[in-house]
């Protein structure tokens, strides 16, 4: 059996970039402003900071505004609702993202909750998840979104094909399941309760891993040939002493010698979340601005 095919996020979210930036300037001149991002981060968690910082570099090297909010981890939830309101109401401000996690004492879907729908580019809010689940137009989550476009430019068409997701998280698993059913494949929901869990897997043509457990989906679980797209960011200690590395939810060594193809960790799914939020940011200033956009074009 030969070696897996590497599915390359990065350069696949580069080339995504670059279709938006050019959607981008277009709409600028057709709009006579340009699309804008606000992204709030509450706290100095180092993983969020970084991620953050890049989505802004991102957002203004695709010729859009960003625009940043950092408040201290010990604001009130109050002042925060206030923030997203007022960023409700700014007509500048097409994309609204409030940074997960939240510190502890916040509650998190009341603050999704406050953000404007049709602001709302992360597709966190439940009137974003409900158009997923009926197939109405509305924002779908970054992550997933990313995901199928890598299935869908490896493979063609989805229809058909056996799928099983791993993991049922609202941000990631059940939209995942949605958008797999979507493109008409027959898809299982594996969890920590699944029973057998190696053998469902193995059943698959398409495997989404996002458990968050390192290295957890051995190559003996996968279908050969099968597609595996593994979501799963986890910091490792690595061989070198005092050192850390990042491995996904799928022991790639073992599992790229039966998959066709896989993500890798780093470099696959993850580069992705944020070239998609790009994505939807423009297509959310189209939609405000009143302005047609053919949104597969992107
Ligand atoms: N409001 C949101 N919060 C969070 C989301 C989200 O989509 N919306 N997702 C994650 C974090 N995230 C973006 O916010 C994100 C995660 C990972 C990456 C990425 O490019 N990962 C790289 C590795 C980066 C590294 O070295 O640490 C990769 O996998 O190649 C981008 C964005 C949680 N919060």
């Amino acid at each position: 059996m030969s070696e897996a095919a590497i599915i390359d996020g990065k350069a696949f979210a580069e080339g995504l970039r670059g279709r938006v930036a050019e959607f981008a300037s277009q709409f600028e001149a057709r709009a006579g402003r340009k699309a804008g991002l606000a992204v709030v981060l509450v706290g100095e968690d180092p993983a969020s900071q970084v991620y953050v910082r890049n989505k802004g570099k991102q957002t203004v090297a695709c010729g859009m505004n960003s625009f940043e909010h950092k408040l201290a981890a010990d604001t009130g939830e109050a002042d925060l609702l206030a923030l997203v309101e007022k960023l409700n109401a700014d007509p500048a401000v097409d994309g609204i993202l409030v940074q997960l996690p939240l510190p502890s004492h916040m509650n998190e879907q009341k603050v999704i909750a406050t953000i404007n729908p049709d602001k709302d580019v992360d597709g966190f809010h439940v009137v974003n998840v409900g158009r997923l689940a009926t197939g109405l137009p509305g924002f779908v989550p970054c992550t997933p979104l990313g995901c199928v476009m890598l299935l869908k430019d490896r493979l063609g068409s989805l229809s058909g094909l056996d799928a099983v997701v791993i993991g049922r998280s609202n941000i990631v698993g059940k939209p995942m399941a949605q958008l797999l059913t979507a493109e008409s494949c027959t898809v299982t929901v594996a969890h920590s309760r699944t029973k057998d869990l190696p053998e469902v897997v193995r059943r698959a043509d398409i495997v989404v891993a996002a458990v968050g457990r390192p290295e957890m989906v051995k190559g003996d679980w996968i279908k050969p040939g099968a597609t595996v797209i593994d979501v799963g960011i986890n910091r490792v200690p690595a061989a070198e002493e005092g050192k850390t590395k990042l491995v996904g939810d799928v022991d790639f060594v073992s599992a790229s010698q039966v998959a066709g193809a896989i993500t890798p960790v780093p470099g696959g799914v993850g580069p992705m979340t944020i070239a998609v939020l790009l994505r939807n940011t423009l297509v959310a200033a189209h939609r405000n601005a009143g302005i047609v956009l053919d949104e597969n074009a992107i």
